[in-house]
């Protein structure tokens, strides 16, 4: 394989990267030429949204060909035209040969939840302590147990099952599930029923191979197949997501029933606590890396809170 290196204004980032792409580049990336210097551009969008500038003032475009001479020609025929005018090439280099598969397997390792429970990718083995495991690997839905929100929800699944003999005993209801490791966990820690819902088509498909992989009984789809209420709702997002669907997940808390809220960091608590307080007093139950588990119970229409 041959890198191609460009260096190139703002404007001409666009039409030379389709350009290349046309030229048969396997790949085309951008970056900041200017990074890691004072004249580094940090370029933002919201969550969902582009950012309003798509390149930097100075770019780097890097176009990956199998041959030398597909990237050399590749150059001669773009450096005569006028949307690459003030661009120029800074090299064509090969890549070494190398076991990209296997380099990128090594990045993801099992993940501990707790010593007995695991989130193990499919080209590992089992650890020998784990009596619990998710078999999962990285793809298109966020959720492989490596980010701290992810884990807090799992270990309060754990620990809930735990305090009641080893199994949930509950139907759960995943809003938000992404890779649907979150509901694989409660059906095998032995809820009765889960449901897994997302807004995006990608993570319902995920949720769903995952499932079949780890050869657990689901429901999956978008939030309108949810049921009316759950013994026990998890929505790992994002505060302000959760902020606005503060009065749809309270809803769907069966009387007794808990609530448990990720994706918050420490300093939006109160935040979170106020948007719910109508309808649930929620709490700071677990913390990591500076995000926190928000955990509340509703009470039963007695006013009692059942054990469940
Ligand atoms: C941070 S991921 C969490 C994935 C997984 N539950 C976990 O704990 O790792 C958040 C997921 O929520 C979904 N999501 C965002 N807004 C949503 C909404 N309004 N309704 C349902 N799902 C939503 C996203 O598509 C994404 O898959």
């Amino acid at each position: 394989m041959f890198e191609l290196h460009l260096r190139c204004p703002q404007d001409s980032v666009e039409p030379l990267s389709d350009a290349l792409e046309a030229l048969d580049a396997l790949s085309v990336s951008v970056e900041d030429a200017d990074a890691l210097t004072a004249d580094e551009q940090p370029l933002f969008g919201e969550p969902g949204t582009e950012p309003q500038q798509l390149a930097w003032n100075r770019s780097t475009l890097t176009a990956l060909f199998a041959r030398r001479e597909q990237a050399e020609e590749a150059w001669k025929l773009l450096a005569v035209q006028d949307f690459a005018a003030g661009s120029q090439l800074e090299e064509i280099r090969e890549v070494p040969e190398a076991d990209w598969v296997g380099l990128t397997q090594s990045q993801f390792q099992p993940v501990e939840i707790t010593p007995e429970f695991w989130i193990v990718p499919s080209w590992h083995e089992v650890p020998a302590q784990a009596r619990l495991s998710i078999e999962l690997d990285p793809g298109m839905a966020f959720g492989t147990g490596t980010h701290p929100t992810t884990r807090m929800c799992l270990r309060w699944l754990a620990q809930h099952a735990q305090q009641r003999g080893g199994t949930l005993e509950a139907e759960v209801l995943d809003y938000g599930c992404g890779s649907g490791i979150l509901a694989i966990a409660a059906a095998k820690l032995g809820a009765q029923a889960v449901d897994a819902v997302d807004i995006d088509e990608a993570a319902i498909a995920a949720t769903i191979r995952n499932a079949e992989t780890n050869e657990v009984a689901l429901r999956s789809g978008t939030p309108e197949i949810a049921k009316p209420a759950y013994h026990i709702v998890l929505a790992n997002i994002l505060a302000n997501p959760l902020q606005v669907l503060a009065p749809l997940l309270c809803s769907h808390v069966a009387p007794g029933g808990h609530l448990v809220l990720a994706g918050i960091l420490e300093r939006q608590a109160e935040q979170l606590q106020q948007a719910y307080a109508p309808w649930l007093e929620l709490s700071v139950s677990d913390s990591e890396e500076g995000w926190i588990l928000m955990t509340a119970r509703k009470k039963s229409a007695d006013g009692s809170v059942q054990a469940r």
